[in-house]
């Protein structure tokens, strides 16, 4: 996960290759509260793991389940047998509609029946979205409820013993959410002695949520009848009923990011998404329709689907989104694609979500340049063609993060493209903390599209240091070209190649099957990474360096690192001659006394006896080598910007650098403006 500040997003230009998806979000949170409340353990196999799941997943644990995670496979859920193993907690549900709600149900009527008082509670925008409809129901019911903050919203307090009225129908409003009828129809069988009949007040909007929730009870033994979506009958006796074993699909809402990919930039293979396709469950999948009216070509299977291409500029679409409202919010910013304005209607509910999802989008695709129309329950959007460089906030909201990443594409449509920046990019953990890194294992972009920032400069002024914050702060990779040029020294070495034999030590190079993975360098099956740092390898790298055909051999796999989002490349000459098209090129140096005594503190922490007078020695020696070589001198590059760090902590040093960053940027104004 991109846990930083913000990611900013090159201009993408093609999208192909597999995304296999994370879990149902919706399917997850029902699963494990049913699992919850039933005798006896259920294996549930790829569960969806993020914030939404952890706050039911936590609650449940609270609430006296087992919870065992099976190394690699599924989590074993004991469940409590619809008795309460504790009359008292308070349960933290984060933002998670689907734990908030369905716990509501599920507590107040174990309280009325078994006794306890609970309390529940989420963030700041989940006590500003409405609760008021389930909590009129239950107190219909006979349920104690109180809101503790605003009338209508939580944090809830639910209390009891108290006497239930079960023999009327419960009436409860569907307008505003389906979730208030999906907590009902999941927690009333804890207390069904008697048929339940449940009656809709007002048009029901998510429709295909409930079918969701009813195919899971089904698969927990509950059989409920439905008349149209107006009256839902809980049969009198009904027992949650444990499957063992059950599969959660993939989520078919975030499905819609990759199936938007598909349309706009799949021009060869097709993007194939596995984990939803024909036989989901989940309304959402739907959300293929509405793409292939815009032009996609799909492909559907049981449990995949592939996207491609299809008509280019997307169709515009008129759609009544009631259906999807989640995956519907793609559509928006598809529409920028589009060959005339695309009108999203019937989304009231947005408003409702994570933050008010009109306004947000309305706002964000403003700032990119895009004409945009709303009203209560609408949202117009024309097509764009003179793009924005534009800052995305993301209201904490996973989906506007994640539907904002299509807009980097607008290469496709634009002589000018621009990079697209992400604010807050971890919102995604909601339902999707991976979001990113799957975006980037299945787009691309031009090389000379996808920015680098040069760090180059003598022995032991900190450049690996500082590349390493500096990337961590924007979410890049590093490259660290001197690992390249100590592994060959090395390799070379373990062959018996004489370091001076310079065509011999560039076949070696040539070969050089290194690879870098979690901080560690490996070199085939070996990790090297010690071995690597020892001094014997600094001046094996020094050597090996200075010979011409060395350095063009490892030209084309430092290249080969200008990777998806960006790059960080420390060395000698990644701004002068391997990047020379760098935005951005930082020459680090540091006094001869100031390394030294670096290079000292370095060896002695690590154990090995070191002497300052003559380590200052060798790195005069080096840097002379180093400068005075023929092939690419140690020299900084006419554009770099010179940071002397003697005086500075790493933290001013990486802050200087972000600054210039910033400054080279289009992103106008603070990183954080919206
Ligand atoms: O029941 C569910 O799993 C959900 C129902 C929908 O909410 P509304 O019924 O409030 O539209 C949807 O937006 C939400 O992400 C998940
Ligand atoms: C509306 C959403 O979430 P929640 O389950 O919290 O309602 C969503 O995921 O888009």
């Amino acid at each position: 996960m991109f846990k930083i500040p913000f990611l900013d997003l090159p201009p993408l230009r093609a999208a192909a290759g597999t995304v296999r998806l994370p879990g149902s979000k919706s399917i997850s949170n029902r699963v494990l509260l049913l699992a919850g409340l039933s005798e006896g353990q259920t294996l549930v196999h790829d569960l969806l793991d993020s914030d939404d799941t952890a706050v039911m997943l936590a609650s449940l644990k609270q609430l006296g389940c087992v919870l065992e995670q099976v190394e690699g496979g599924p989590l074993k859920v004991t469940g409590i047998g619809a008795k309460l193993q504790t009359n008292a907690a308070k349960l933290f549900l984060g933002n998670a509609g689907t734990a908030m709600r369905p716990l509501t149900a599920a507590l107040a009527l174990l309280a009325a029946t078994q006794g306890g008082e609970f309390e529940l509670s989420g963030v700041a925008r989940m006590h500003e979205r409405p609760i008021g409809d389930l909590v009129d129901a239950l107190r219909g019911l006979g349920c104690e409820v109180a809101c503790l903050g605003n009338e209508g919203y939580p944090p809830l307090r639910l209390s009891g013993p108290s006497e239930l009225k079960l023999s009327e129908p419960v009436r409860v409003r569907g307008d505003v959410s389906s979730q208030f009828l999906t907590a009902l129809l999941l927690a009333l069988p804890l207390v069904a002695e008697q048929d339940i009949h449940i009656d809709v007040v007002g048009e029901l909007i998510s429709k295909p949520y409930i079918h969701i929730t009813l195919e899971l009870l089904k698969r927990f033994g509950i059989e409920v009848k439905r008349e149209g979506w107006q009256r839902f009958t809980i049969p009198a006796g009904s027992r949650y009923r444990s499957p063992g074993e059950i599969h959660v699909e993939g989520d078919a809402s975030s499905a819609s990011y990759f199936v938007a990919l598909g349309a706009i930039a799949a021009t060869g293979q097709p993007i194939r998404i596995e984990g939803v396709g024909s036989a989901s469950l989940q309304g959402d999948v739907r959300f293929v329709e509405a793409a292939e009216a815009m032009g996609a070509v799909v492909r559907a299977e049981a449990n995949a689907v592939e996207v491609k291409r299809g008509a280019w500029p997307l169709r515009a679409l008129d759609l009544d989104c009631n259906h999807i409202p989640d995956a519907a919010m793609t559509l928006a910013v598809m529409a920028l694609y589009a060959d005339g304005p695309s009108t999203l209607r019937n989304i009231a509910s947005w408003r409702v979500k994570e933050t008010d999802r009109i306004v947000a989008m309305a706002t964000e695709l403003r700032k990119l340049g895009a004409q945009v129309e709303e009203g209560p329950d609408w949202l117009r959007v024309h097509p764009l063609r003179d793009w924005q460089p534009a800052a995305i906030h993301t209201y904490d909201d996973h989906r506007v993060a994640m539907c904002f990443s299509l807009a980097a594409f607008n290469g496709l449509v634009t002589a000018s493209p621009v990079p697209v920046r992400i604010l807050e990019p971890q919102c995604v953990a909601k339902t999707f903390p991976d979001y990113f890194e799957t975006l980037f294992e299945v787009v691309s972009a031009r090389p000379e599209d996808i920015p680098v920032i040069t760090i180059d400069g003598p022995t032991a002024s900190g450049k690996g240091t500082l590349a390493d914050v500096v990337a961590h702060e924007l979410g890049y990779i590093v490259l660290d070209s001197g690992a390249l040029y100590r592994a060959t020294g090395l390799a070379a070495r373990r062959a018996g190649v004489e370091l001076d034999e310079a065509e011999a030590v560039a076949a070696i190079a040539a070969k050089l099957d290194l690879h870098f993975a979690k901080g560690r360098v490996w070199l085939g099956d070996e990790d090297i990474t010690d071995a690597l740092r020892e001094e014997a390898s600094g001046l094996a790298a020094s050597q090996v360096a200075a010979h011409a055909p060395v350095r063009a051999a490892l030209n084309q796999l430092q290249l080969d690192f200008r990777c998806l989002p960006g790059l960080v490349a420390d060395g000698r000459d990644m701004g002068s001659m391997v990047f020379p098209d760098a935005p951005l090129k930082v020459f680090l140096t540091a006094s001869a006394a100031t390394r030294a005594e670096r290079r000292h503190k370095q060896l002695i922490s690590k154990g090995i006896p070191a002497n300052i007078a003559g380590l200052r020695e060798d790195l005069e020696a080096r840097d002379a080598r180093d400068k005075g070589r023929t092939a690419s001198p140690l020299q900084a590059a006419a554009d770099a910007r010179r940071l002397d760090n003697s005086a500075q902590t790493i933290e001013e040093s990486r802050d200087l650098v972000l600054s210039w960053w910033a400054e080279a940027r289009p992103f106008k104004g603070s990183a954080l403006s919206h």
